[in-house]
């Protein structure tokens, strides 16, 4: 029989359903509300309407249940205590990953199995997430460290997981995949989730500006690109950029994410000065400057990628880029009134 609507029991199901109805394609849903109104099931109620709004179920044979069974696990290995990296975060990743994907630039580009794979991977990309970065595992010796040889621990561990969790009975979504198509689709989200590392931005950016440069258009959509890796780029760029969108939401969300991420750093910055090892830059509670951080990430990370995925899929993203350029005037603006009263 089928589980409830959206796949999350919850006393404020119409609510959720009206919030989808207006919401789920739109850029600057409140996934907090989501969060709310799902009884804490973020992840599986999003996870559940792009699917039913991409026909995804009878597009791979996938039954309701196995899809709640499975996405129910992944929500719960997401560490409720992270004030970042928590389901809110892969939800909010998975939402905005969906909405870019309707880009009419993008209409044509990807194949069915290509979007199933973006969403999966933006879904389970940081499960698991310990709340700290890679630098402290690898600084502690922690055994995920050991693990994966210092190498893109983080993300070698949310994609490892995600694909253990797929083996427990009644969970996994692709059996109704032939094995060709599992072996692209595993493929496809290693490379994902692996792009999610912030070490490898410099290196994603600089192809996806490569690409724009030689960008091939007709008629205002992006051909369809035949090779793998090209595909791959603009995919991995997608997810990134979606991974990096919060300071390109609507301010009141953008605020509330600034806030979370600042929590899980100066915990971090907590147990770095307890272990008495080097606090990690913006981990210190007592000398972040939180507004000025904001505008330099903006500035040196998060804009130059808007800039360049807005010049690909143009004109699809110009708003986003343009509430991003608010939003850091409205940083640079409260920075710049900090210091004026620090030096009153
Ligand atoms: O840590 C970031 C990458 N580092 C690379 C080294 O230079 C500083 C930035 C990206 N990252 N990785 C995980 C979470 C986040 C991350 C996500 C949303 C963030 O801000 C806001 F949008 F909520 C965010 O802000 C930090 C704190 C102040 C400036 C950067 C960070
Ligand atoms: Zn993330």
């Amino acid at each position: 029989q089928l589980p409830p609507r959206l796949g999350v029991e919850t006393p404020h199901s119409e609510a959720l359903i009206q919030l989808f109805e207006t919401g789920l394609d739109k850029w600057g849903i409140d996934i907090f509300k989501v969060d709310e109104l799902s009884a804490n099931k973020p992840l599986t109620s999003v996870v559940y309407a792009i699917f039913e709004k991409r026909d995804f179920f009878s597009k791979f044979c996938i039954h309701p249940s196995t899809l709640v069974s499975y996405f129910s696990q992944v929500e719960q290995h997401y560490k409720p205590d992270n004030p970042y990296h928590n389901a809110v975060h892969a939800a909010d990743v998975t939402q905005s990953t969906h909405v870019l994907l309707n880009a009419p630039s993008i209409g044509n580009v990807f194949s069915d199995l290509e979007i199933l794979a973006s969403v999966f991977a933006c879904a389970i990309h940081d499960v698991n997430h310990p709340g700290v970065t890679n630098q402290f595992l690898i600084n502690t010796e922690n055994e995920l460290a050991i693990m994966y040889n210092d190498m893109s621990v983080l993300e070698n561990h949310h994609c490892a997981v995600a694909f253990k969790l797929l083996q427990n009975p009644g969970s996994n979504i692709f059996s109704q995949l032939d094995d060709v198509e599992r072996r692209q689709l595993r493929k496809m989200v290693i490379d994902m989730v692996l792009a999610t590392d912030m070490s490898k931005h410099m290196s994603l950016l600089a192809d996806l500006k490569t690409m724009v440069e030689t960008k091939k258009v007709a008629g205002g959509c992006l051909l369809k690109l035949d090779n793998y890796s090209e595909k791959m780029q603009i995919m991995q760029n997608m997810v990134h950029c979606a991974d990096l969108s919060n300071p390109a939401k609507p301010l009141p969300l953008s605020t509330q994410w600034v806030t979370r991420v600042m929590e899980e750093f100066f915990s971090q910055g907590d147990r770095e000065k307890a272990l008495g090892l080097p606090v990690s830059p913006m981990c210190c509670r007592e000398t972040a400057n939180v507004e000025k951080s904001q505008v330099s990430f903006i500035d040196f990370i998060v804009h130059p990628l808007w800039e360049a995925w807005t010049e690909l899929v143009h004109p699809d993203a110009e708003d986003i880029l343009n509430t991003l350029e608010q939003n850091r005037d409205y940083y640079c603006e409260l920075s710049a009134a900090k210091e004026a009263e620090a030096a009153s």
